[in-house]
């Protein structure tokens, strides 16, 4: 497998916006489904719903995790989070008709209990286009010592409970854990250890990793059959079929709590506009995946005040602090600007600039 990806770019990513016409209803637009979020991180919740909204889906359901533990501090349920925040999110029952699936954000599967885990095995299972993030990593990657919990739902494999279409959103932490699950070696020599120092940018070093990383990331797709987006500055989208796609360096003001959560929002409503085509053919989950990767980016910057285009020396330099709710509000904004449809400051305008 060759590890040189083709990078991504705005130009390319235009075309994966799907922008509403005159006979489009909620419906035809794409419903998204959301299992997210638990008793203790409820805001991943919210964070993902709210990045979804942002990206413009049509109608977004929220299914609650099945809990048995109430949310402590008397904290509000996710469910009552999520309507807090985004009162048009259809809560609970009724959670077929879903085009897509985003499933694992804000979860911790040590605190998952039997009744979840049925449900997202039902999800996994059901053929739905579906991303899979955080706390449900684990069941698209159980390894052989998980096989027989895979034996008792009927879902041996490596791609554990996987049935359909799935892109799997790992950081390196996470990509680590599922490299060790599946493949029970450790990761290639090469591959950037998070406390060795910092290769210099250009460096034969920072190139070596770059390859490691997109190595591994198109091993792991192959074996489990999943997209793999693996996350960092530079993020990665590997398929089964060995497309290999990048996008970044990503302004580093992007990393920050919760805007992975984001970025399966973004996923999520973009999956759903597309999902039938995703079903004929799931490769198209990495230009779908690095749409949503570029759009993140494009929406921190404008969030942070950098250059949206910036060059990575701009994107290390540039720029204030951000929260993920601020690059998930900016998300429209993004948006328009990679459309084209972006209004321009009058001045601008006059003098003939985009
Ligand atoms: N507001 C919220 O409710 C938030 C909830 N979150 C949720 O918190 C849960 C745990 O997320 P964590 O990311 O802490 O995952 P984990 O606790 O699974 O992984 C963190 C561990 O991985 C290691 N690691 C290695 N490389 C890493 C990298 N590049 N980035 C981060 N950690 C790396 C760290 O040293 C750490 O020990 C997830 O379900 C996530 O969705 C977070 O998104 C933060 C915000
Ligand atoms: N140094 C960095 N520069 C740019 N983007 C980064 C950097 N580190 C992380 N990111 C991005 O920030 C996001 C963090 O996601 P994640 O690690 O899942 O955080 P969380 O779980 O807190 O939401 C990812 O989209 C990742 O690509």
């Amino acid at each position: 497998m060759s590890g040189v990806p083709v990078t991504w770019s705005s130009e390319r990513a235009r075309g994966w916006l799907r922008v509403p016409g005159p006979r489009d209803d909620k419906y035809r637009r794409g419903v998204l489904g959301m299992r997210t979020g638990s008793a203790r991180y409820p805001g991943a919740a919210v964070l993902g719903v709210t990045a979804a909204w942002r990206t413009g889906v049509g109608l977004l359901r929220y299914a609650p995790p099945r809990e048995e533990r109430l949310p402590p501090h008397g904290l509000p349920s996710p469910a009552a989070a999520v309507l807090a925040a985004r009162p048009e999110t259809v809560i609970g029952a009724g959670t077929d008709g879903c085009a897509a699936w985003v499933i694992g954000s804000g979860t911790d599967p040590a605190e998952r209990g039997e009744a979840e885990r049925a449900a997202l095995v039902e999800l996994l299972g059901s053929g739905s286009p579906i991303v899979v993030d955080a706390g449900a990593l684990d069941l698209v990657a159980p390894g052989a010592e998980r096989g027989a919990d895979a034996a008792r739902d009927g879902s041996l494999g490596a791609g554990g409970a996987l049935r359909g279409p799935a892109i799997v959103t790992p950081h390196a932490g996470e990509f680590a854990r599922m490299w060790d699950t599946t493949f029970g070696s450790p990761l290639p020599e090469a591959w950037p250890g998070r406390d060795a120092p910092a290769a210099e940018p250009g460096s034969a070093r920072e190139a070596e990793a770059e390859t490691a990383r997109a190595e591994a990331a198109l091993r792991l797709a192959a074996r489990i059959g999943a997209t793999v987006l693996l996350k960092g500055s530079r993020t990665l989208l590997a398929s089964p079929g060995g497309t290999l796609l990048a996008c970044g360096p990503a302004t580093p003001w992007l990393a920050t709590a919760g805007t992975g959560d984001v970025l399966a929002g973004i996923l999520g409503a973009l999956l759903a506009a597309h999902a039938d085509a995703v079903r004929e053919d799931p490769e198209l989950l990495a230009p779908i995946g690095a749409t949503a990767a570029l759009l993140h980016d494009a929406a921190a910057r404008r969030a942070s005040g950098c250059p949206e285009d910036g060059s990575a020396a701009e994107g290390t330099t540039a720029g204030r602090p951000v929260t993920a709710l601020d690059v998930a509000e900016a998300i429209p904004h993004a948006c328009a600007a990679l459309a084209g449809t972006a209004e321009t400051d009058p001045a601008a305008r006059a003098a003939g600039k985009p």
